[in-house]
């Protein structure tokens, strides 16, 4: 007994310090068997994996968790699901490739430092994002929806069926971008694949309802082409939280401090973030932040999707009535049909979008709400903010609006990334459906696209 208890400890304390070594003497260490996480990886933002949401999934991607999702009573059956979801992970945009291209130039060049991750990165690592890959969904994009479709009929295998596909009961709708029409393919592939059918349904291209931000004047020229909508963004890159991270930067590469930028650190923080996301590595980038630098850059994200997309101007959330008002009226839809003849004829709408599609309605709907704004010099109280990206819309994001028919009338459930959020002001997790609309009232009776979009010229 005694000799087997000590066979078990060694083996535990063997593959610990195996995995220490792993993690320490080396900046890319790729394990046939297990990938291994940069310590890092939570702070990545809207750049972040899924999985970094719900870890169940690393062991078991196709696995739904339950514990995570409140129910209304067994009475109650599903009648419908919306789900409007982020596109999978990407390719950085053409301006970050620049800037990532611009740092690994600095590195190459100049740092001199003796840390292991930088005679790697000069020695084996290559620059390989290219200008034309832009955005673009990459193939772990692809797996991210396919999987999250074979999830929701997990999820909801009353009304993911071969009988509502077959009868254009599911819907799939998308924005035009390739990674978001890319996406909703690989999701439209997850569904086939999971329900064994061949590919039946069509995608609808509709930038009004998943580009909206594009389209609403008001926004475009008071946040989207104002310099000033991000001042607070700016302020916080010129703060010094973010010139100890480049302080520290420089002495970790030993170059000059006037040669790095807010923009250059940054740019290593994305090709951390980026060959993760992307190659499953733990790449040396990563090496070269610890712990409090990627919080800073991690509040320097947020702080962007706070102020151009979120609680920073109240037209951020005021650009999404449209898609508010899409999905009322399709649930009010719903209610009616059950109230009659009782055939839904939407069962499934899937909406696929960006992190600006997203987190501007969630907004709207109050969600992720801190009592005081972050901004520029608030980095240090805002260490348990709740507006974090990384946890809110990270690649395939989902918002899931699903509507139970009960004995006692209709309920609503909400889930985002596949976990119960309870709307603020109710208290009820799964609540009447009536009651939600007492609740958004104001909005539903309002929040006019043409009227809140329109640019007021006094
Ligand atoms: O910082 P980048 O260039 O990656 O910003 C992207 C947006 O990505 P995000 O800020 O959300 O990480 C991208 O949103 P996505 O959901 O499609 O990934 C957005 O569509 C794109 O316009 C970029 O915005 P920016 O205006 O160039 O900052």
């Amino acid at each position: 007994m005694v000799k087997q208890v000590v066979t078990t400890i060694c083996f535990v304390l063997f593959h610990c310090i195996i995995s220490y070594w792993a993690f320490t003497s080396s900046c890319s260490i790729h394990s046939s068997t297990k990938i291994i996480i940069p310590a890092v990886a939570r702070y990545f933002g809207t750049k972040g994996r899924y999985e970094e949401v719900n870890a169940y999934l690393i062991d078991d991607i196709l696995a739904i968790n339950n514990s995570l999702v409140t129910l209304p009573s067994s009475k109650c059956s599903e009648i419908h699901l919306t789900a409007i979801i982020r596109h999978g992970t990407r390719y950085p945009t053409i301006k970050n490739i620049q800037k990532m291209r611009e740092f690994y130039d600095l590195v190459v060049r100049d740092a001199t430092g003796n840390l292991n991750c930088l005679s790697e990165i000069k020695s084996q690592w290559k620059m390989w994002y290219t200008d034309d890959m832009d955005g673009r969904l990459v193939d772990k994009g692809r797996e991210d929806h396919r999987h999250l479709a074979q999830r929701l009929i997990k999820w909801f295998p009353s009304l993911l069926t071969e009988e509502n596909v077959r009868h254009g009961r599911v819907k799939l709708i998308t924005s035009s971008k390739h990674r978001c029409v890319n996406s909703t393919i690989a999701f439209r592939e997850g569904l086939m694949e999971g329900l064994r059918i061949e590919a039946e349904l069509e995608l609808a291209v509709n930038d009004a309802l998943m580009r909206y931000f594009d389209q609403c004047e008001r926004f475009v020229k008071e946040v989207e082409n104002n310099k000033s909508a991000l001042q607070e963004v700016k302020s916080f890159n010129e703060g010094p939280e973010m010139k100890r991270v480049m302080e520290k930067m420089a002495d970790r590469l030993v170059v000059p401090f006037a040669s790095i930028t807010d923009d250059s650190v940054e740019a290593g923080f994305f090709l951390c973030a980026y060959e993760f996301a992307i190659q499953e590595l733990n790449p040396p980038w990563c090496q070269l932040f610890d712990e409090v630098d990627a919080q800073v850059m991690e509040y320097a994200g947020d702080l962007k999707q706070y102020w151009k997309r979120s609680y920073g101007h109240e037209i951020n959330s005021k650009s999404s009535c449209i898609l508010f008002h899409d999905l009322f009226h399709r649930l009010d839809q719903v209610v009616t049909q059950i109230n009659s003849d009782g055939i839904v004829s939407e069962a499934v709408t899937v909406q696929v979008g960006h992190a600006e599609t997203l987190l501007p309605l969630l907004t709207l709907l109050d969600l992720f709400k801190d009592d005081i704004p972050l901004s520029s010099t608030n980095f240090a109280t805002q260490h348990n903010r709740i507006f974090r990206s990384g946890k809110i819309v990270p690649y395939a994001a989902n918002l899931l609006v699903v509507l139970y028919k009960c004995p006692e009338g209709i309920r609503m459930g909400v889930r985002l990334n596949e976990k119960s959020l309870t709307l603020p002001g109710l208290t009820d997790p799964v609540p009447m459906y009536e009651d939600v609309k007492k609740r958004y009232r104001a909005l539903l009776e309002g929040c006019d696209q043409e009227t809140v979009c329109k640019i007021n010229n006094s």
